[in-house]
């Protein structure tokens, strides 16, 4: 029978209800809840749309191997099977959030220690705002009694209501040194295997990524570091997992996986990049150049298609918008955005099973893709270019890809930064396309 942990005891999921009580208040900061709040906790904050912070653990699923995410799906519909709620807005409800790793083998191991192959948390209290108002949901699994989940919201709403508003956004932390993975000559000599490989007819398209340990020169702040993305990167989807007192994996990604609301999908090819221009001029004519160039054309499409196909088993027609420019303050990409409307409604975990990885991150045909990755990175992906986020017990949710992300602990961060290789790749522009591609990361950081 499967199991979760909830506040540290195993229990039987079936038969359990979840006790979910919320409270409408005033809307607070952000900063001033996560300075005043520890882990286990949680950020989501999509460009448009209600966020939220959870902390706490009402209870934990979590999974291994490669049928992962059809595990976790059966342990969350288990949990979700009685919910004793009061009525409230729906971007209120109970939400399990969390990711999972990159490739199917995965161990939890530093810089990665509590990121387990498939893990999320079903948060103790959810913040939630929505345009004018913010939201407090409280959650439990099988209480003695519900009424001691009314005392836990109201608790939780007065000591939220007396946390003080912070000054303003401390200072980045600084870096003291930096280590790479691979070096430039090693980084070379990938990429030429790697389009060896594509030459030779059995690789497409491959991403690979590069890791970037620093040493900082003061403890990370998590507020201020978030506060800091939150003003850079308005339009990516910032987002923060923290499983414990240890590491933290955050982000600010302009890549969203997949939002599922009941039978809507919207999802996006996001693959070819170039700079940004010093000039309004310059800039123009890197923007036109990329949308013009074969190469970029190329290896969006390659995305473009196969997010397409990996969803038309589910959905009977498929919309593909308009290619543009999507600019970003250190580096512009590709995008298309594309939509589908679903036969019938399908959870969003099983959409999530479709996509990932798509060969923005991994490559084509994915199994070559994955064993090139696995075979020339000499680091641990870990959660970098994998889902993050969250679903509902409606299998309702939305999924970004963990790239434009770092995993940190104290005075250290590991910054990860991947492009994709096609026949047509330098092995040097593909170098500095990572290195802008750390430009979030980094500027949160230095
Ligand atoms: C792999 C990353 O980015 C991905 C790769 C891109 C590319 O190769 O052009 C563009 C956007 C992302 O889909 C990353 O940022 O680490």
């Amino acid at each position: 029978m499967e199991s979760l942990g909830s506040g540290g005891d195993s229990r039987d999921l079936t038969e359990q209800s979840l006790v979910t009580r919320r409270r409408q208040l005033q809307a607070i900061s952000r900063r001033a809840v996560l300075d005043a709040f520890g882990p286990p906790r949680a950020v989501w904050t999509p460009p448009e749309g209600p966020s939220f912070v959870g902390w706490g653990t009402a209870a934990t699923l979590s999974a291994e191997g490669n049928e992962r995410l059809t595990t976790l799906q059966a342990s969350a519909d288990r949990l979700f099977s009685r919910i004793d709620a009061d009525d409230a807005p729906a971007a209120t409800r109970p939400r399990l959030v969390g990711g999972m790793s990159f490739h199917d083998a995965h161990e939890p191991a530093p810089p990665w220690t509590g990121f387990d192959s498939a893990r999320f948390v079903l948060p103790e209290l959810q913040l939630t705002w929505t345009d004018d108002t913010a939201w407090l949901t409280a959650n439990a699994v099988a209480p003695d009694d519900p009424a001691t989940v009314d005392d836990r919201v109201e608790n939780a709403l007065a000591e939220i209501e007396g946390v003080t508003p912070t000054g303003g956004i401390a200072e980045p932390p600084g870096v003291a040194s930096r280590e790479r993975c691979p070096s430039r000559e090693r980084w070379r000599e990938q990429v030429r295997a790697a389009i060896d490989r594509i030459r030779g007819g059995d690789l497409q398209k491959v991403v690979l990524a590069q890791s970037l340990s620093v040493e900082l020169e003061r403890q990370l702040s998590l507020p201020d570091v978030i506060a800091r993305l939150d003003v850079s990167y308005p339009d990516c989807q910032r987002f923060l997992v923290q499983p414990g007192d240890g590491p933290v994996f955050f982000g600010a990604t302009p890549e969203r996986l997949v939002s599922a609301a009941g039978r809507t999908v919207e999802t996006v090819a996001l693959a070819g990049s170039t700079g940004r221009g010093d000039t309004t001029e310059e800039d123009e004519w890197l923007a036109a150049e990329l949308l013009d160039s074969e190469k970029d054309i190329h290896e969006h499409e390659l995305v473009a298609d196969a997010v397409r196909t990996q969803l038309s088993p589910y959905a009977s027609s498929v919309q593909t918008g308009q290619r543009t420019v999507r600019k970003l303050p250190t580096v512009q990409h590709l995008q298309t955005p594309i939509t589908a409307e679903l036969d019938d409604a399908e959870h969003v975990l099983t959409l999530v099973k479709a996509l990932h990885p798509t060969p923005a991150v991994g490559g084509l045909p994915p199994d070559a893709a994955w064993e090139t990755i696995r075979e020339t990175e000499a680091f641990d992906r870990g959660w970098y270019a994998s889902p993050v986020g969250w679903f509902d017990a409606a299998g309702d949710g939305a999924f970004a890809v963990g790239i434009r992300s770092a995993v940190a602990e104290g005075d250290r961060a590991t910054l990860f930064a991947g492009a994709g290789i096609v026949a047509d790749s330098d092995p040097d522009r593909e170098w500095d396309e990572v290195q802008l591609k750390y430009g979030p990361m980094l500027d949160a950081l230095e």
